[in-house]
């Protein structure tokens, strides 16, 4: 890993037929002088084990071509030498016909023996500067990357890109290493471009159409350079219609995906100038809530969903209760202005596969995800069920819990009793936390408590309304999930607004409420405070915001 580096890769952005004239104007050997350029969008690799009965690689891969897939990976485990290269040249005759660069997995001696363009090695294989030395500058070389320190080690040398994986567990390769999942392949990412700002990376693992957008956008750095594309193995090569698989993987790798609206022309600055405005957006995303009705599909927990829903019908929303997997579906496109609330209060295992259905509908419908990681650091159960939410199950918009909820999801160790939270540091440390998190989840994360503390990784907003009476209500704090997730299906293009007026609305009713003269105690506040979100609901209908004089904002 010692080689100086004093070659470039020669990443073709615009590829395809760029790649084309390359690899068809070259000699087609990894001696010859100039590197092909290569374009690491949709990146193939093989596994002949994995057809479909009576296909063979060479139609698949060909398809699989004619639907967008601009590399091709020869992976074939357990083929012998003779058989591996025959192969090889029979599929070499066909990605030349389409300009289409063949790497060979593992054997370099295969690779020189087909004279495709290059080869792919991994840590068990052969070392990279050996690779180097018997392909020529000109080979295109690959090299896995499973950890940091082999990132910083593949960074270090003169390799042509990084396939980052697995990101997903994966059937495909039984001895991979631990997934690493969007956030691990944003920290290789990272490293990487620290060490090596040209270098380009794929990820690899179980990357199919349901998960390709959220692999793309929650791995993408702050800064630096995001995945020049994406590798896979089943989800073409199992699939009974490769090009079709191919071009539908090509075509959601370059749409935005549906919870990132472009955003405003003139996105609302968060100062305490700007506070009538930000005041004036509040009120008029509570009115559209009373005129859109939109639904708000809740899986929550039992112990809430009679006052969640009557929180819901209060601020003139419609909610649902459903914890069927058969009508997730649907109900994500059954209007076309809804929101789906995912509480994982009262949740067990059995309740992973239903939450991974809903959020992935949503996504794909373009409709908002609330999720509230109730008792989040409780126990092991519980933290695998957020560990699942967050890695595995899409893009959830918004990440909503107590201080205790959203350091577990922060990943510190903080123990709690029931669903309390401990209360550890000051706001403005928490501060801290919840932009982290926010960045980190590419989310907004909402932190209820005396001080609710709301970020979306860039702005930060603390809002000090609400009355004590909240902590002694049972659902309080997860119906609060509801309002939520109806002002952001109202109001998508910012997503932190949204949560600020859902935010300012509930703590305001609060106060409000218990300041009514049947207020008594936390009985009797509850039924006041249902009445003050119908009130202001009614309020903001008539477009005015008097109930939001002196309510206690600041901008970090
Ligand atoms: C693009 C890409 N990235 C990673 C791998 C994994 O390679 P390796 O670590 O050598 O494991 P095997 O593929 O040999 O099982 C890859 N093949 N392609
Ligand atoms: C070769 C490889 N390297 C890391 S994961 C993996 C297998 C990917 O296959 P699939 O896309 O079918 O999960």
């Amino acid at each position: 890993m010692s080689e100086q580096a004093t070659m470039m890769s020669d990443v073709a952005k615009d590829a395809p037929m760029a790649a084309a004239a390359a690899v068809a104007g070259a000699t087609p050997s990894p001696t010859s002088s100039a590197k092909p350029k290569f374009d690491l969008t949709l990146y193939l690799v093989t596994s002949s084990t994995l057809l479909p009965p009576n296909t063979t690689l060479e139609s698949h891969i060909e398809s699989a071509i004619k639907g967008g897939v601009t590399i091709v990976q020869l992976r074939e485990k357990s083929l012998d030498t003779a058989p591996f290269i025959a192969l090889g040249k029979r599929i070499h005759s066909i990605t030349k016909k389409y300009g289409v660069p063949l790497l060979i997995n593992d054997r370099v001696d295969v690779a020189l023996a087909v004279g495709c363009e290059g080869a792919h090695i991994g840590w068990d294989d052969m070392e990279y500067a050996t690779a180097r030395k018997l392909l020529g500058p000109s080979a295109i070389i690959g090299l896995s990357v499973s950890n940091i320190t082999q990132a910083s080690l593949a960074a270090s040398t003169t390799v042509d890109y990084v396939g980052i994986g697995p990101v997903f567990p994966t059937r495909t390769k039984p001895d991979a290493a631990t997934p690493l999942y969007p956030g691990g392949v944003r920290q290789i990412l990272e490293l990487v471009y620290s060490k090596r700002p040209d270098l380009p990376s794929v990820a690899i693992g179980s990357i199919n159409s349901s998960n390709i957008q959220a692999v793309l956008y929650k791995s993408r750095p702050a800064e630096g350079l995001p995945l020049a594309g994406v590798a896979v193995v089943s989800a073409i090569i199992s699939s009974n219609d490769p090009e079709s698989a191919a071009s539908g993987l090509l075509s959601l790798y370059k749409s935005p995906p549906p919870w990132a609206p472009p955003p405003p022309s003139q996105p609302t600055v968060f100062t305490h100038f700007y506070l009538p405005l930000i005041l004036s957006k509040v009120v008029s995303i509570i009115r559209s809530i009373k005129e859109h009705k939109p639904l708000v599909h809740q899986i929550t927990n039992g112990v809430v969903k009679n006052f969640s829903a009557n929180v819901t019908l209060a601020i003139g929303a419609s909610p649902i209760m459903s914890e069927h997997i058969e009508e997730a579906a649907d109900l994500a496109n059954i209007v076309p202005q809804s929101a789906l609330l995912v509480n994982m209060g009262t949740a067990g295992p059995g309740e992973r596969r239903l939450y991974a259905t809903a959020i992935r509908e949503n996504n794909k419908a373009g409709k908002p995800v609330v999720f509230d990681p109730v008792g989040a650091g409780a126990t092991g159960m519980r933290r695998e069920t957020v560990r699942w939410v967050l890695d595995e199950c899409g893009y959830v918009d918004v990440i909503k819990g107590n201080e205790g909820e959203i350091r577990t999801v922060a990943g510190e160790g903080i123990r709690m009793k029931g669903v309390d939270s401990d209360s550890v540091g000051g706001v403005d440390e928490l501060a801290k936390v919840v932009k982290a998190v926010a960045g980190r989840e590419r989310s907004v994360v909402v932190t209820t408590g005396a001080t609710d503390v709301l970020s979306d990784g860039n702005r930060t907003v603390l809002v000090s309304n609400g009355h004590p009476f909240q902590a002694l209500v049972t659902g309080m704090g997860c119906a609060l999930g509801s309002v939520l997730a109806a002002a952001l299906a109202v109001h998508k293009d910012d997503k932190l607004m949204s949560c600020l007026a859902a935010i300012l609305l509930y703590n305001v009713a609060a106060e409000r409420a218990s300041k009514a003269d049947s207020s008594k105690g936390p009985g009797s506040f509850s039924v006041a405070f249902l009445d003050q979100l119908y009130e202001i609901g009614e309020i903001c209908a008539r477009g005015e915001g008097g109930w939001l004089d002196g309510v206690k904002v600041e901008f970090v």
